[in-house]
């Protein structure tokens, strides 16, 4: 039987690089994160929004494993973690990188030995090696070769971002996490950033998931969003799904003041009849 459309359009679990199924969180007796449900796609850059203290971060050290679940499942490239031996669990951890909030470089390392970090962690190479390599990173991220001697305090918001992001690709991961990576940038540092990371999804295949509060890179950078509302993923899908959706945070969120600037008006199909403040 030829495949339906519908099976056409269904992504196989090959595609699939984490897949978190019904996740419940909570802390106390305060839930964070409700039956939560979602899929990264190989080689997508997904953005994941939500209105402040939602669970963003929680989600994502959830995934990480670095936050206790009570409910649910996570299996990243196929391994479901909770399950998964101690040689399982480093393979995984090797295929991902992590760039969190404010960079989170060490502060008493120069960035070459920031990025050798996680080298040093997993990797069995020759000290000559691991520096040719930190130094590749360097020039990956657009950073002039002499920032390796540099200590984070000598560099500038854009120049940490992209010393953190040389760091995570470190190991050559399959999949980074960027916890608000534009946060803190100017405009066009933010937009530089962003092509940035474009070009390693196209050059490298990298697959990028992306917490962020920032319209532009979702307009610009990500294929996808994910909506986290209501303890669970509300809404899910190209830039197109989230401006038709009538859900009023995301109408908000997609449609309001910010958004305006920001969405060509040909493309917002609601931007005359139904903007969220009536206007
Ligand atoms: N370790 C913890 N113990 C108790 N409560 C926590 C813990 N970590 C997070 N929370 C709570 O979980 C909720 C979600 O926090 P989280 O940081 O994930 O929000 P967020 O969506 O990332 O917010 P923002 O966009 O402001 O960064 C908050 O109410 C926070 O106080």
């Amino acid at each position: 039987m030829p495949p339906s459309d519908t099976d056409k359009h269904r992504k196989t679990d090959h595609d699939v690089i984490i897949r978190a199924t019904d996740v419940t969180v909570r802390f106390g007796s305060k839930t964070i994160l409700d039956g939560l449900s979602l899929d990264v796609r190989r080689g997508e850059i997904l953005g994941f929004v939500g209105a402040s203290g939602t669970g963003k971060s929680v989600l994502l050290r959830t995934i990480l494993g670095l936050n206790p679940k009570q409910g649910g499942k996570i299996e990243v490239f196929g391994v479901d973690y909770d399950r998964a031996s101690d040689a399982e669990r480093l393979t995984v951890e090797q295929r991902w990188g992590v760039l969190f909030q404010q960079g989170a470089l060490f502060s008493s390392l120069t960035v070459l030995e920031n990025i050798q970090v996680p080298m040093r962690e997993y990797l069995d190479i020759s000290p000559q090696l691991m520096e040719e390599l930190a130094r590749l990173k360097i020039d990956l991220v657009g950073l002039a070769p002499d920032a390796a001697e540099k200590y984070p305090s000598e560099l500038s918001g854009g120049m940490i971002k992209r010393a953190a992001l040389a760091r995570a690709l470190a190991l050559d991961p399959d999949i980074v996490f960027l916890d608000e990576p534009t946060s803190g940038l100017d405009p066009i540092g933010a937009a530089d950033f962003d092509e940035l990371i474009m070009t390693l999804r196209d050059t490298l295949g990298l697959t990028v998931y992306m917490v962020t509060h920032d319209l532009d890179s979702l307009f610009m950078a990500c294929d996808r969003i994910a909506v986290l509302g209501q303890k669970k993923v509300l809404v899910e899908g190209p830039l197109q799904t989230m401006l038709e959706n009538d859900d009023p945070w995301v109408r908000s969120y997609f449609h309001g003041k910010r958004a305006r600037t920001v969405v060509p008006k040909d493309e917002n199909p609601h931007y005359a009849v139904k903007d969220s403040d009536g206007k």
